[in-house]
């Protein structure tokens, strides 16, 4: 069921049960006050009427009995019922009663039970059979009508009522307003409903949607707040936590991204050498395996090259250690330039560097690699100190049958320890 419909029910159902209550009560409360209020006027009228019956036959039992009463009763309503004169000519009642109390179609308004001085019952009203004697409840009420100080009857205030015309007009306009307050808060509650429903409503969807588009990735929502009451603080309070997370979902990836970076970096540095900022040993160990398995499935040419500074001991110990990193710098930024993007070289220690050649066979990777001998050679390293001198030794190896990239590694190295022994500043491969 929607949030209109429950509103409307519930404010319908409420004005109906204040309006039905406060209605009901007041119609019930009167209908019986009024109702009381002429059983009295009416006793008394009826009390003077059978006095003055009796009065004129002397007692009830020289009276002409229940017909005779019943024609006087009449004589005395058609006397009364008769249109009053024009102002100031009104002849005093007869009876000096509280006036006439007929009901509808000149009905008396009350059927009073009449008993005689015996309690035998005179008029039952309805309730008791004439002459049958009046119970022993009924007598308790009944009100004595005395003549020269004789009770000659009993009137029992019970009876049946018969509302006069104007009383039932009185009734039935109360009825009405009745009902017309019915339809008014039906009305008013169906009005209340719909309007209170609808500024609900409205803002409950925009929640809604909100809700829906920060589930879908926006965070940073804004919904209309109207009013200041409880859904217009619930309206806000999204505002501010939508605001907030966003915020902090910003400084989140902010951070998550400078965790990447830092990450990145890490990793970079895991995987460089300090100093010439070639790729370190562990990289090198890494990749070549992999790059000596693609080259042994593909059965395509693969070369290692070891290299070593000649006499770097010496350099360190003439020229300062300073002077030392410097050539290791240089000589690293030599061989990177000279690289081709596929090509793997490295730092491997001390002054020891690497090289892994993919798709290359021995005789471009040795003539290559004496190349770069000649290239460390002519570099002018009388610049960096005038009596500096730098040449390297390389051992290259390309045969796949070594087994793995180390071993093929351990070969170089074995060249590269002939190239040492025999004279340095060469290239040895086989
Ligand atoms: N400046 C500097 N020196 C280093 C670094 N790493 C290793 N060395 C030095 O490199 C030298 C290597 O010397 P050796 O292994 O005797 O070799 P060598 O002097 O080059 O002699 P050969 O290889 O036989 O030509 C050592 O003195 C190490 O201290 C470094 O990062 N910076």
């Amino acid at each position: 069921m929607s949030l209109r419909t429950k509103f409307m029910l519930a404010l319908l159902l409420t004005g109906l049960a204040a309006v039905a209550m406060v209605g009901g009560l007041a119609y019930v409360g009167m209908t019986k006050k009024v109702d009381s209020i002429r059983r009295e006027r009416a006793a008394e009228h009826f009390h003077e009427a059978v006095t003055a019956y009796v009065q004129q036959y002397g007692s009830w039992q020289a009276s002409p009995g229940k017909d005779g009463f019943d024609t006087f009763m009449h004589g005395r309503r058609q006397v009364e019922d008769r249109p009053p004169p024009p102002e100031g000519r009104r002849p005093p009642r007869e009876d000096g009663g509280p006036g006439p109390e007929s009901g509808r179609r000149g009905e008396p308004p009350f059927h009073f039970i009449l008993a005689d001085q015996n309690f035998n019952v005179v008029l039952g009203a309805g309730v008791y059979e004439h002459g049958e004697p009046l119970p022993e409840s009924a007598r308790k009420n009944a009100r004595p009508v005395e003549v020269q100080g004789r009770v000659v009857a009993y009137v029992s205030p019970e009876g049946v009522l018969t509302p006069s015309k104007e009383e039932q007009q009185y009734l039935d306009a109360m009825r009405d307003a009745l009902w017309f307050g019915v339809s008014g808060a039906a009305v008013l509650a169906l009005a209340l409903g719909l309007l209170l429903s609808r500024s609900l409503g409205r803002t409950l969807g925009h929640l809604t949607s909100a809700v829906r588009a920060m589930h879908g990735g926006s965070l940073l929502q804004r919904v209309p707040v109207e009013g200041k009451d409880e859904v217009a603080e619930l309206a806000a309070a999204f505002n501010a936590m939508s605001e907030k997370l966003a915020r902090s979902h910003e400084e989140l990836s902010d951070s998550h991204q400078t965790i990447l970076v830092q990450a990145e970096q890490l990793r970079e540095l895991s995987v460089r050498d300090a100093l010439t900022k070639l790729h370190n040993r562990r990289h090198f160990d890494e990749q070549a395996t992999t790059l000596f398995s693609h080259a042994v499935r593909h059965k395509r040419p693969f070369s290692v090259v070891i290299g070593d500074i000649d006499f770097f001991k010496r350099i360190n110990d003439n020229f300062s250690h300073a002077t030392g990193d410097i050539v290791l710098r240089q000589v690293g930024e030599i061989l990177r330039s000279h690289m081709r993007l596929s090509d793997l070289v490295a730092r491997y220690g001390g002054e020891e560097f690497v090289i892994a050649f993919p798709e290359t066979e021995l005789p471009q990777a040795a003539a290559l690699c004496d190349k770069l001998r000649g290239i460390i050679e002519s570099f002018p390293w009388h610049q960096v100190h005038p009596e500096l001198k730098v040449t390297m030794s390389m051992g290259v190896y390309a045969d796949l049958a070594a087994g793995t990239a180390e071993a093929m590694l351990q070969k170089a190295d074995a060249l590269l320890y002939r190239a040492k022994e025999t004279g340095r500043n060469r290239v040895c491969f086989s």
